[in-house]
């Protein structure tokens, strides 16, 4: 699925007006008549709605939506924020239709809100997409009201006071429980900061004109759905053989950190890799021999942290650096001879912490590393930002100047690659939030990237099959109990799900 901007929205609505073509005020019927299904569906034609309209076309919205509940039997009342200005055209013909069907309608002028009555739903349709300026004065009062109210609150389009395309941090936004939006996701919606404003997310369909997203190519984010995911899993044939999957290099662990060199291990041989070698200190030998028997070991000189790279290279097609590595000064030394071997690589946590204490190294990078950040570690690598749509913005900029593949972890994920837009990710929950998760997702990148997937798929589809392995996994755990090591063990039905053939 893609994200788009506001303006492409628009732009999308406008091409369905001309192109089907269909009336403005008819699309608006069906945005609301979608949302009104969606109200019936769920089971909520027994309650009462106060409706919030402003006066743009999300107000309109509202206004169709009370028409169609109430004509559903639904008790209704609306409010309009009225400051004196007429509405759009859509609103104004919405607003006679309402008028024939006897909804009362309340115009909100000061601060004397009319209190909603307990156990009714409210309809927030004061601003949607047109939003040019955060909310104040009367508005923003409504809106802390509505949020105070106690009462569950349905969001139309998107939840009024938040911006679409920047950061809408410290300003008065509806927070919704639902928010009904059309078509497609919105990138508000995947920013980390209004995960507390939207709720559960509906993307309601409303038919707006296939042709659009054709021509307009590369132009979206892209939510990296089961669709997207399909077309870039590569199938194996009968023939296959453990050549075929490449042998991967793990540099991991350090005394007292060597669980996360057997998580990534063990997650790096759960996704596919045809062989794999962790290189470890003397102290994790005897830790990994008996805990992950499919792999082989080469022993660091040092004791306790890797100081050296292993004998033969040549061997190994990828190389994963960093899960539990710690911060020795012997490691740290290490880290630009590991970049100088110029092999396809992973790069994660401490190794990502050396580097950002010597910036030049992001010089070195051999082209389209995969460095695989959480938001504090990403901070320390390319400086601090106010929000998440800067940080997401400085992600973008980093890949195309480094040539590199940046997977900014947290809850939607966001992937950066030269000459891509950018991919976000829509599986995971939680229930990953322990430390070590991390060190799995490294595991299976390090793995896929082996497997000769370019950096970019093999960053998608790990991300994708980490959370998805990772949701898979509360069938049998609550989001408390889950542990890296449930995400590992459920990787087969990540992968199964995207292996069998979907029953239409
Ligand atoms: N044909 C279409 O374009 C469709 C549009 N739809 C709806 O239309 C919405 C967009 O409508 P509009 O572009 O009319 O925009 P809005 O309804 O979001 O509101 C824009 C109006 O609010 C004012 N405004 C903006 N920020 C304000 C603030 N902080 N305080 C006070 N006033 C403020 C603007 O000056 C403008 O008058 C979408 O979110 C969606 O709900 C849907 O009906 C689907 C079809
Ligand atoms: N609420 C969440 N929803 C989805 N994914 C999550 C959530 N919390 C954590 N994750 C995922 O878990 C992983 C945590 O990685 P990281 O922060 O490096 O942890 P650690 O270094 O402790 O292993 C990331 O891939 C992140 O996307
Ligand atoms: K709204």
């Amino acid at each position: 699925m893609q994200i788009l901007s506001a303006e492409q929205i628009r732009e999308w609505d406008a091409y369905t007006i001309a192109h089907e073509p269909v009336a403005s005020v008819d699309l608006m019927e069906r945005a609301a008549e979608a949302c009104a299904e969606w109200i019936e569906k769920k089971g909520w034609l027994h309650f009462d709605y106060s409706v919030y309209c402003g006066k743009g076309n999300n107000g309109g919205d509202g206004l169709a939506i009370a028409r169609m509940l109430s004509q559903r039997g639904c008790k209704i009342t609306v409010h309009i924020l009225e400051f004196g200005h007429k509405g759009t055209d859509d609103f104004q013909v919405n607003l006679e239709r309402l008028h024939e069907c006897n909804v009362p309608i309340v115009f909100i002028q000061d601060n004397g809100f009319h209190p909603t009555p307990k156990g009714n739903i409210i309809i927030d349709a004061l601003f949607g997409s047109g939003l040019n300026r955060p909310l104040e004065g009367i508005v923003a009062d409504l809106v802390d009201f509505m949020n105070n109210s106690g009462n569950k609150i349905v969001s139309i389009d998107i939840p009024s006071g938040l911006f679409t395309d920047k950061s809408s941090k410290g300003n008065t936004v509806v927070k919704a429980a639902h928010t009904l939006s059309f078509q497609v996701y919105k990138t508000a919606f995947v920013m980390a900061e209004n995960g507390q404003y939207t709720g559960q997310i509906e993307i309601l369909d409303i038919g707006l004109h296939k042709d659009y997203l054709e021509q307009h190519k590369g132009a979206f984010f892209q939510m990296t759905d089961e669709t997207f995911i399909r077309s870039i899993y590569k199938k194996r044939t009968s023939f296959s053989h453990k050549g075929n999957f490449g042998h991967a290099l793990l540099m991991a662990g350090s005394y007292g950190k060597m669980g996360a060199a057997v998580m990534a291990a063990k997650a790096c041989l759960r996704s596919g890799v045809g062989l794999l070698t962790v290189h470890l200190p003397k102290c994790g030998v005897d830790i990994m021999q008996t805990s992950t028997h499919e792999a082989m070991v080469s022993i660091d000189k040092d004791e306790h942290c890797i100081i050296s790279i292993p004998d033969d290279i040549s061997k190994y097609n990828v190389i994963g650096v960093g899960p539990g590595i710690g911060l020795e000064n012997e490691t740290k030394s290490l880290l630009p001879a590991i970049l100088q071997l110029k092999k396809p690589l992973v790069i994660d946590a401490d190794a990502l912490n050396i580097i950002a204490e010597n910036k030049a190294l992001l010089q070195q990078l051999p082209a389209q590393t995969i460095l695989t950040p959480h938001p504090k570690e990403f901070d320390r690598l390319f400086g601090e930002s106010p929000n998440d749509f800067v940080r997401m913005e400085k992600a973008q900029h980093a890949a195309s100047k480094h040539n590199c593949v940046i997977v900014l972890k947290g809850h939607n994920t966001f992937m950066a690659a030269p000459g891509a837009k950018g991919f976000f990710n829509n599986t995971g929950n939680p229930g990953m939030a322990t430390g070590g998760s991390g060190d799995v997702l490294t595991g299976i990148i390090t793995g896929l990237l082996a497997q000769k997937y370019s950096a970019l798929n093999a960053a998608i589809l790990g991300v994708y099959l980490h959370g998805l392995s990772a949701d898979m996994a509360l069938q049998f755990n609550s989001f408390e109990t889950l542990l890296p090591s449930d995400i590992i063990k459920y990787l087969y039905r990540g992968f199964k799900s995207i292996i069998t053939e979907k029953k239409e």
